[in-house]
């Protein structure tokens, strides 16, 4: 006895469970082939349709006793499409590669189907699924893209729907998609490997991933933005020069006690930031407000200090392609308005009211910490459409300007609850956050100018020390952990806020 021929040595196939669909697609070149069709009733036209529509130039045979008019005039506009009139006979199979059967006798078409298997001939009888050697399919055409679908004989109509679905969900421009991909495709050069990762590389867009960018665009890109960056930087410059002079400077930074406490502030809430994606506002803000300075005073220096770290974080994000354009789009405008009015807000009767916005201000990022916390623990539900994606945004940019921070924790952590991808959550909102903190500095520029150098020039020297490390640190913990850091560092800090309002 050979061993091969033990069962016990026989690779078994995978079991499938139980009702999958057992059937094996292929997509047949119909026009190389010969097709015997026989019947020219309803469901005959019905398969020679299904036939022409996919292959138009299909050399298809169709005998039956009596055809549908309509039916005649389709075997009319397509010249490979022959009809014989009268009884079947078994001399009719001579020649064809495949049989469709579409009578309205039974009987026959089953004898039909056991000629056909005797002649090892692939063979569908439209009225006897189980009598199937194939099933036609419902079909969604775009162009070269095409999809096949079967309900393993279980439900037609469910299939049609769904195909009806399908071509309405998928793009047509999905199928210029395909001509540039097999231009692309003889394009790539490099082995077998290299070939298949530019191609997905390129495609990734398709799946939600980073939008492919040729080198000589991604250059262009980095151009721009250095240029954009230079020239906001300069207009920064400019601005800073009329409140501030060198040596002005330099008399800050050597008043040591007080300064070197920003630096270290600076430096930690950089740290936290390049570590968990977010909180440098909420840091500064709870580490300033314990000591005591003046509400709007802590905004305005952080949103000062901020511009720089949010800049430099969102340039990071932009070239990496994390940066959902459509999100961002969506945020800007309210996010910008929500820091203006604020931080207008604020300067205006901030320092005034500063008693009863601060106890305020420690319990809504109390809540805040608790609610990042339980995000981290519930399962993100799918994706929700965010409908008030704008209001979002005018809320954090509000509480952002107006309690120094929040506008990470909050558009963040809401954006991801409901189940966006964190990659493009944090890079998108990272690049709105530079515009959002630029409109707050500016509104704080016009309403109180600047009287917290100290701090400001403190929080940007340790923000700066820290950024090489901060850097390094990012996306090297697991988002349920990023939010269970930020929102303890959160809470913590905001207890301990309200514990000296209360005592
Ligand atoms: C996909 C499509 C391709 C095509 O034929 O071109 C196709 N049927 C289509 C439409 C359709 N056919 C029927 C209805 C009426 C409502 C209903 O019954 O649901 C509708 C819906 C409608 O027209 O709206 C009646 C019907 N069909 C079959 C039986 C016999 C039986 O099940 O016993 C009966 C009952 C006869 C009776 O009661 O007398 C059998 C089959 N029909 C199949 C394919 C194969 C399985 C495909 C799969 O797994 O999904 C299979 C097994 C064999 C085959 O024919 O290849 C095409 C979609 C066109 C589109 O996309 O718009
Ligand atoms: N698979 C499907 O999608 C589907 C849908 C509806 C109906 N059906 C079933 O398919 C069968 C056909 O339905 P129909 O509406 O097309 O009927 P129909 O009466 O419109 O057409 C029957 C066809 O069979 C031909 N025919 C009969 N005897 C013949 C013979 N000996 N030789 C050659 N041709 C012969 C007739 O000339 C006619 O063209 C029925 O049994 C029906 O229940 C299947």
């Amino acid at each position: 006895m050979s061993l091969s021929n033990d069962p016990a040595t026989q690779p078994r196939p995978e079991p499938l469970p139980s009702g999958a669909n057992r059937l094996f697609p292929v997509f047949l070149k119909l026009e190389q082939l010969h097709v015997l069709l026989v019947g020219g009733g309803n469901v005959g036209l019905e398969k020679l349709s299904a036939i022409l529509n996919n292959s138009p130039a299909a050399a298809v045979t169709v005998v039956a006793t009596r055809f549908l008019p309509e039916l005649r005039e389709l075997a009319a506009r397509h010249p490979a499409v022959q009809l014989r009139e009268g009884p079947y006979q078994i001399t009719d199979l001579v020649g064809h590669d495949l049989v469709i059967v579409a009578t309205d006798d039974k009987v026959l078409n089953l004898s039909i189907k056991a000629d056909s298997t005797r002649q090892r001939l692939l063979c569908n009888v439209a009225d006897t699924p189980d009598a199937c050697d194939f099933y036609l399919g419902s079909i969604v055409q775009k162009g070269d893209l095409k999809i096949a679908i079967s309900t393993n004989g279980k439900s037609p109509t469910v299939a049609k729907r769904i195909r009806e679905m399908l071509t309405s969900a998928i793009p047509d421009e999905l199928n210029d998609v395909l001509q540039r991909m097999s231009k692309i495709r003889e394009l790539v050069g490099g082995d077998f490997a290299n070939k298949v990762k530019s191609l997905n590389a390129v495609t990734a867009e398709l799946t939600g991933g980073p939008a492919y960018e040729s080198p000589a665009a991604a250059m262009w890109r980095r151009r721009a933005t250095m240029a954009l960056l230079a020239f906001t930087g300069l207009i920064a410059l400019n601005i800073l020069s009329y409140y501030i002079t060198w040596d002005k400077a330099v008399q800050i930074a050597t008043n040591a006690d007080t300064f070197y406490i920003f630096v270290a502030i600076g430096f930690g809430a950089q740290l936290v930031d390049g570590l968990l994606g977010m909180g440098y506002g909420v840091v500064t803000a709870i580490s300033l407000m314990s000591l005591n300075i003046a509400p709007a005073a802590v905004s305005a220096s952080i949103h000062t200090a901020e511009m720089f770290a949010s800049g430099a974080s969102g340039y990071h994000h932009y070239r990496f392609g994390n940066v959902n354009k459509k999100l961002f789009k969506v945020l800007l405008i309210p996010g910008v308005l929500g820091a203006v009015t604020g931080a207008y807000l604020l300067a205006t009767f901030g320092e005034e009211y500063a008693k009863y916005v601060k106890p305020f201000l420690a319990v809504y990022l109390l809540l805040l910490g608790i609610r990042i916390i339980s995000k981290a623990f519930t399962k993100p539900g799918p994706r929700k459409k965010h409908k008030k994606l704008g209001f979002l945004a005018a809320a954090g940019g509000f509480l952002d300007s107006f309690g120094g921070g929040g506008w990470g924790p909050l558009v963040t952590s809401t954006l991801i609850a409901g189940g966006r991808t964190p990659q493009y959550v944090i890079g998108s909102v990272s690049v709105t956050e530079f515009f959002v903190t630029f409109a707050s500095a500016v509104t704080f520029f016009a309403t109180l100018g600047i009287s917290h150098w100290q701090i400001i020039l403190g929080l940007i020297v340790g923000g700066v020390a820290a950024s090489p490390f901060a850097a390094r640190l990012a996306g090297r913990i697991p988002t349920r952990w990023m939010f269970v850091g930020v929102g303890l560092m959160v809470i913590v800090w905001s207890l301990w806020a309200l514990r000296k309002v209360f005592m």
